[in-house]
């Protein structure tokens, strides 16, 4: 044999055992742990075949009740799922000290849009989270109303005519329009026309941002899994054009309205006051932010709630009937007060964000090592836990016929009885969603306009049962969301 083979085999043989060793560092450590193969580790077919949140659901079924918690392996990162809920109520609240970051990843040096509220640790992250929380309170919200119930009325008025040409229309592609310009008109001040045309340059770059190749998707794991490596390697959490894109953006509604003294009840006008705090690029960051964090997210509980309309007619009425009933008794206007106070709509967003939550797999890092209460278990320091909402928001024990779309679980009656820390849509504790007042405000707003004028039905084109993307970091249904609409 020569030398060159017998350094290949060499190689080979230490990459073996290397990976053999790390997949074995859960057990070594007294932990139930899932299964493992080269490469993906526990997340076997992840972005060809299942989503993140699929792949991690079958652990959860295998091990529920077996464990509070199991080792589950990232490519080579040993990450741990906890499944029990009452430690995840820990993890989240009582003991955030030991999981106060999110674990992920930015780079400030090459992508210095990429640290904001949602990326950032430690005291940075504090700092921030404590200044901008106030831009998310219920007066600020109220304020803000009037704007996107404009852009509500734009919504209903280009579709209207749309379903002349066809009844069938994609109604991911609308959600996402209509959040899309809710969120540029708030938070960067222009009036990006999206609802009348799909293909503006902020669709496009919005969509960039979630579209995500196989290749990315690997890339972003890796980024999160070793993130003082990706940084070292110049890695970017976006694309660069469109972080250029939305800083360039920004910054020219900034400069005008600060050169003009212009002043409106937007995010644009509240970031402006803070313009002595923090620089130029922070303050774009945050905007970004707001895409980011509420485009997506937003449009896809918009969507999945049409959806479950769609295929649930009853339903569908009886929220009609309690939107239209209450809009005309208040001379044909709808108000801030209303939106938040139509208890059918909150019952049907809660089942939606149930079965459908934008993020169904939510992460901590752990920062000190960690013993799981009742046990001898140690969850070290650095380890990345992942809380896979998807699951128990699935979970039979917590929802009975969790496939079933039944907005009572939600009644004022039921929802005491749901068991803490098992309905996690917007997180929990010291990092729950910062903008979670804006986005059930948008997608409420979306879905009242919407049913009061249109009746949605499922055709040929919806996917049922549905099926998810698996490239694609939230939930995103494959084939949009084909639904058959028509003028009520
Ligand atoms: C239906 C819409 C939305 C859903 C389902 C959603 C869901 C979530 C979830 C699950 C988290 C993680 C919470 C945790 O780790 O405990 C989160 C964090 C966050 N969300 Fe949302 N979100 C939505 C809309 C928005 C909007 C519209 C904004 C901004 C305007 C926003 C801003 C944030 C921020 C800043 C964080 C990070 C908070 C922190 O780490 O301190 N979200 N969101």
């Amino acid at each position: 044999m020569s030398l060159t083979l017998y350094f290949v085999v060499a190689v080979i043989t230490l990459c073996y055992l290397w990976i053999k060793r790390r997949y074995s560092f859960w057990k070594n450590r007294g932990f139930l742990q899932a299964e493992a193969s080269f490469p993906f580790g526990s997340f076997k077919g992840i972005g060809t075949k299942v989503t993140s949140y699929e792949a991690l659901d079958v652990c959860y079924k295998e091990f529920k009740g077996k464990a509070p918690a199991i080792g589950i392996y990232s490519f080579f990162s040993p990450n741990i799922m906890p499944i029990d809920p009452e430690l995840i109520k820990n993890i989240l609240g009582k003991d955030f000290a030991s999981f106060q970051s999110r674990g992920m990843y930015y780079n400030k040096k090459d992508d210095p849009m990429s640290a904001n509220i949602l990326t950032l640790d430690g005291q940075e992250w504090k700092d921030r989270r404590q200044k901008f929380t106030s831009m998310f309170s219920s007066s600020k919200m109220k304020m803000m109303f009037e704007i996107l119930d404009k852009i509500g009325d734009k919504l209903v008025n280009t579709l209207g005519r749309k379903i002349t040409e066809s009844s069938e229309q994609d109604m991911r592609n609308w959600a996402q329009r209509f959040t899309a310009d809710n969120i540029g008109t708030t938070a960067f001040g222009i009036d990006c026309c999206c609802i009348e045309d799909p293909n503006s340059e902020f669709m496009k770059y919005g969509r960039r941002l979630f579209d995500l190749t196989t290749f990315e998707l690997i890339k972003f794991f890796f980024a999160v899994d070793y993130p003082n490596l990706a940084r070292k390697l110049g890695i970017r959490f976006n694309p660069k054009e469109v972080a250029d894109f939305f800083y360039e953006t920004f910054i020219q509604t900034f400069e005008y309205r600060e050169k003009n003294k212009i002043q409106r009840n937007d995010f644009v006008s509240m970031l402006l006051e803070l313009k002595e705090q923090f620089t130029r690029v922070e303050l774009a960051a945050e905007a970004m932010l707001v895409y980011a964090a509420g485009y997506e997210t937003s449009s896809t509980l918009m969507t999945f709630t049409l959806y479950a309309l769609a295929l649930n007619p009853e339903i569908q009425q009886r929220l009609r009937n309690e939107i239209t009933t209450e809009i005309e008794e208040n001379d044909g206007k709808l108000t801030y007060e209303m939106l938040f106070g139509f208890k059918y709509l909150d019952m049907v967003i809660n089942e939606t964000l149930r079965m459908f939550p934008p993020i169904a797999d939510n992460m901590r890092t752990c920062n000190k090592d960690y013993t799981i209460p009742g046990t001898n278990l140690i969850i070290p320091s650095g380890t990345t836990v992942e809380i896979n909402t998807y699951s128990l928001h699935h979970d039979p024990e917590y929802f009975p016929e969790p496939e079933k779309f039944i907005p009572e679980r939600f009644s004022e009656e039921n929802i005491k009885n749901i068991k803490p820390s098992t309905f996690l849509p917007f997180g929990s504790g010291p990092r729950l969603c910062l903008g979670m007042r804006f986005g059930l405000m948008q997608s409420k707003m979306g879905i009242a306009k919407l049913i009061t004028e249109f009746s949605f039905s499922a055709c040929d084109k919806t996917t049922i049962p549905m099926k998810f993307v698996p490239s694609a970091p939230f939930l995103t249904p494959q084939n949009g969301m084909w639904l058959k609409v028509e003028k009520i």
